[in-house]
């Protein structure tokens, strides 16, 4: 299925209660193994770019990383540049999933080396929103080791009430009604 925007797609408005460029972006869900802070997370940090819409983010690259020796496993660049996106995303609209992303892979990157990520959000065309973003070595005008095009679907809290843990969603908030009443609905 293609991810292609339409031509006459509306262009992105900053969401207004979105952070202000150079402020950190929160982590969507602290269990994320994207950003969040627990075990096993890449620990994917973002900030607002300059233009207030775009997305900057850091990925440190570890050992536990590591897919050849010594080498970033592409699945980790993907988890990375699906968090960035999704979090490029957040500065405009409500929550969303990932529905599709397709990543190049362009060079290999070293274990010890720093990612520095941009993203921002290409279109929006009714529950669809279009996001790409590249990923640099060492600097953010470093060379180019990936890049990403994404198409995320914008869902309702129902979405992860329906598909989620009870004991998770539990954590943050929801009572056990909810979470049941969203099971059984249609
Ligand atoms: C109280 C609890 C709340 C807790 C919430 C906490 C946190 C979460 C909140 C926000 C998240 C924030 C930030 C995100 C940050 C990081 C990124 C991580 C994101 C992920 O890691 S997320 C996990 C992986 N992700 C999934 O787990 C999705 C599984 N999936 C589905 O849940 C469904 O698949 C869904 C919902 C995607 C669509 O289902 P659906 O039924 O709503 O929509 P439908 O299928 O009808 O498609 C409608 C139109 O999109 C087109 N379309 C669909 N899929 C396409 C594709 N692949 N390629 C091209 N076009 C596609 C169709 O062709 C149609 O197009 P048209 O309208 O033109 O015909």
């Amino acid at each position: 299925m293609s991810i292609e925007p339409p031509a006459d797609a509306a262009a992105p408005q900053r969401n207004p209660k979105a952070p202000p460029p150079g402020e950190r972006t929160t982590s969507h869900y602290e269990g994320c193994r994207g950003c969040g802070d627990v075990p096993g997370s890449l620990r994917v940090r973002s900030w607002v770019g300059d233009d207030g819409v775009s997305v900057i983010s850091r990925f440190d690259v570890l050992e536990e990383h590591q897919g050849a020796p010594g080498l970033l496993h592409g699945g980790m660049l993907m988890t990375a540049l699906d968090d960035a996106l999704g979090t490029a995303y957040t500065q405009v609209t409500r929550s969303a999933v990932t529905a599709r992303l397709e990543t190049d892979f362009r060079r290999p990157v070293p274990v010890g080396s720093t990612l520095w990520l941009r993203s921002r959000v290409d279109a929006l065309v009714g529950r669809k929103i279009y996001v790409s973003g590249e990923a640099h070595l060492g600097e953010l005008d470093g060379e180019v080791a990936g890049t990403a095009r994404a198409l995320f679907l914008e869902v309702g809290v129902e979405h992860f009430l329906r598909h989620g843990r009870p004991e998770d969603l539990e954590a943050l908030g929801a009572s056990r009604e909810v979470i049941e009443a969203a099971r059984t609905a249609r």
